[in-house]
């Protein structure tokens, strides 16, 4: 199966009873991508991660993760996995969990560890069982890249840090990947994921609805304009006869639009109308995904 791929999922099916979590996953992330792996609670993104890492066996299909078996502790050696939920013993300091690593994975470079710890403002003495949510996350952040991994896996990486440490760890993940590393970073909302990857993957209910860019995307999404008329147009209609043109409301000179697909027919049927100036807004992603997250599969 090997080709190279940072990850792979061939065929991946995990049921659990009668409940089938992940049905017959294909997905292949390159070397050094950013990907995104979206779906809402309960679709099956924790447990595509745990069947890759080899925590769990797959009742059909295949997975690897750096050209093996998630389950080879050398592999594991050159991953950095951050849980949804980090379970530690609660005696545990952030120095011990960041020690424990250390000697699992052959060692961390402590000028790095150092430079982390600083980042993310984490005090090592503390013990992490009398840390709030977010502290915990950050110490799971910490603990997934001391090593410098090679491939780094984020189950739901910013829940619980403010917006200054979401800032703090995208950076954190740019500069992983400017680097080379691969990172599948999982989560259930788009904002979480789409500063940060280029491609992304929609899973729904155990099956994938789609693999795309989040500039592909964006394409998808509709486009909302304002035209700014030198007169007041007297007949909207004649925009809401248009393709793609979903809504259109006329409030004093300006026209607003929502366009689904090309804009084209709407500038030309504007420039008749005289506009003096056109306003665009920022494409709703977030409706796109909606979309993939509700959709019946046939
Ligand atoms: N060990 C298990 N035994 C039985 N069912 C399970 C087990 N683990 C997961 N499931 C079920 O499999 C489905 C997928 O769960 P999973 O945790 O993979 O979803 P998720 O996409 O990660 O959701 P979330 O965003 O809420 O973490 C859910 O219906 C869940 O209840």
């Amino acid at each position: 199966m090997s080709d190279g791929a940072a990850v792979r999922a061939c065929g991946l099916t995990k049921r659990f009873g009668g409940l089938t979590a992940l049905d017959g996953l294909e997905l292949s992330v390159e070397r050094g991508e950013v990907f995104g792996y979206l779906g809402p609670n309960g679709a099956g993104k924790t447990t595509t991660i745990r069947l890759l890492l080899g925590f769990l066996f797959p009742s059909s299909g295949r997975s690897e993760v750096l050209d093996g078996p998630g389950s080879d502790p050398a592999i594991r050696a050159r991953i950095g996995y951050l849980p949804a939920d980090l379970k530690v013993p609660p005696g545990y300091t952030t120095n011990d969990l960041i020690g424990f690593y250390g000697r699992l994975r052959g060692g961390h470079d402590p000028e790095w560890v150092g430079d982390l710890l600083d980042r993310f403002d984490l005090d090592p003495g503390r013990r992490i069982g009398e840390l709030s949510t977010g502290n915990r996350r950050k110490v799971g952040v910490v603990a997934a890249v001391a090593h410098r991994p090679e491939l780094l896996i984020l189950d739901e990486p910013t829940s619980g840090l403010d917006p200054l440490l979401q800032h703090q760890f995208q950076l954190l993940v740019r500069e992983l990947a400017a680097d080379g590393a691969t990172v599948f970073l999982s989560s259930h909302v788009l904002p979480e994921v789409e500063l940060l990857a280029r491609r992304v993957a929609i899973l729904r209910q155990g099956r994938l609805m789609t693999i795309s860019t989040i500039d592909d995307l964006r394409r998808q999404a509709r486009q909302r304009l304002d035209l700014h008329l030198s007169r007041a147009p007297d007949a909207p209609e004649e925009f809401r006869r248009l393709p793609g043109v979903v809504e259109a409301t006329v409030a004093g000179r300006t026209l607003r639009l929502v366009v689904d697909g090309s804009v084209a027919e709407v500038v030309r049927a504007a420039a008749r109308l005289g506009v003096e100036r056109i306003v665009t807004h920022e494409a709703d992603l977030d409706e796109v995904f909606l979309r993939y997250y509700q959709e019946e599969r046939s």
